[in-house]
């Protein structure tokens, strides 16, 4: 269980490519809206995992996708006053666009800050900048990456996976194939060093990543359903979809293929 006694503040890291590139192995004409929907579940059990979770960092250059999950977090009050940056105000040290220290492409939304793609160079270098800025929100955080596909995730599962993480260097939990990462931790002071791509369990590793695969096994299948098929939506369906996905199914039910 994290408790705020023994765990280290946590900040997890969520990468999200421009929704019109995104998932391009699902086989469906609605793959945009689905890769948007999927984030959005996957931001709301990560708010919903607990004050062990002091932020959330989507590193992004989507507008809709800033623009809905700052929907989401404000729909969830995650608006301690004071801390609602959307604008050209101040949020604790973060502001709107122009943010403090030199920060810009920032939006703050009580714990969820979405920040543009930097250095703009893919997934890996997304990630070490998210990782840079939630170290300089939060000094002395563990931060951990997770993708934005995980539909099924559900908040205790986070929970779990968090207080398995190693308390100090980096941990890594294979996706449910277990050739892939769902989620990366580096403990305060570690730097995160993220692999991601095919193949990135073994060069997790390969870097010195714990594994947390067999100690999690089966008590985290929402968090190892990432979703990158068809069959695997139709997996995460079994396992139970977060309600964004699920309306985005519900309006457009039919696996078709894309014309
Ligand atoms: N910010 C950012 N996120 C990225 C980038 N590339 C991938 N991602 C995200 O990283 C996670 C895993 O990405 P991929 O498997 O490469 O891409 P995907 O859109 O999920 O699926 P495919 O198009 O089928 O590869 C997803 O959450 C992506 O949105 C990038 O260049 N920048
Ligand atoms: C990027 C990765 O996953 P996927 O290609 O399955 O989304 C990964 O596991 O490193």
């Amino acid at each position: 269980m994290l408790t705020t006694e023994t765990a280290p503040p946590w900040v997890v890291l969520v990468p999200l490519k421009p929704l019109t590139a995104a998932k391009s192995r699902l086989d469906r004409p609605d793959r945009g809206a689905l890769a948007l929907a999927m984030a959005l579940d996957t931001a709301r059990a990560v708010l919903d995992a607990g004050e062990g979770v002091v932020g959330l960092v989507v590193v992004t250059d989507d507008p809709r996708a800033r623009r809905a999950l700052t929907e989401l977090a404000r729909d969830r009050s995650e608006i301690p006053a004071g801390t609602d940056s959307t604008g050209s105000g101040s949020a604790g040290g973060v502001g709107g666009t122009t943010g403090v220290g030199g920060m810009y492409g920032l939006t703050r939304t009580g714990r969820l800050l979405v920040a543009a793609d930097e250095p703009n160079r893919g997934l890996n270098p997304a990630l070490a900048h998210g990782a840079a800025l939630a170290r300089r929100i939060h000094p002395g955080c563990a931060v951990a990456a997770v993708s934005a596909d995980l539909p099924a995730l559900r908040p205790a599962e986070l929970r779990r996976a968090l207080a398995a993480a190693p308390p100090s260097g980096r941990g890594v939990l294979a996706d449910a194939v277990g050739t892939g990462t769902v989620l990366l931790s580096a403990a305060p002071g570690a730097s995160l060093c993220p692999s991601f791509g095919p193949g990135s369990f073994e060069a997790h590793l390969d870097s010195g990543a714990v594994d947390l695969t067999a100690l999690l096994a089966d008590t985290v299948p929402g968090l190892r359903r990432d979703v990158d098929t068809v069959a695997d939506l139709n997996t995460a369906r079994a396992l139970g979809l977060g309600p964004a996905t699920a309306r985005a199914l519900a309006a457009d039910p039919s696996p078709r293929t894309a014309a």
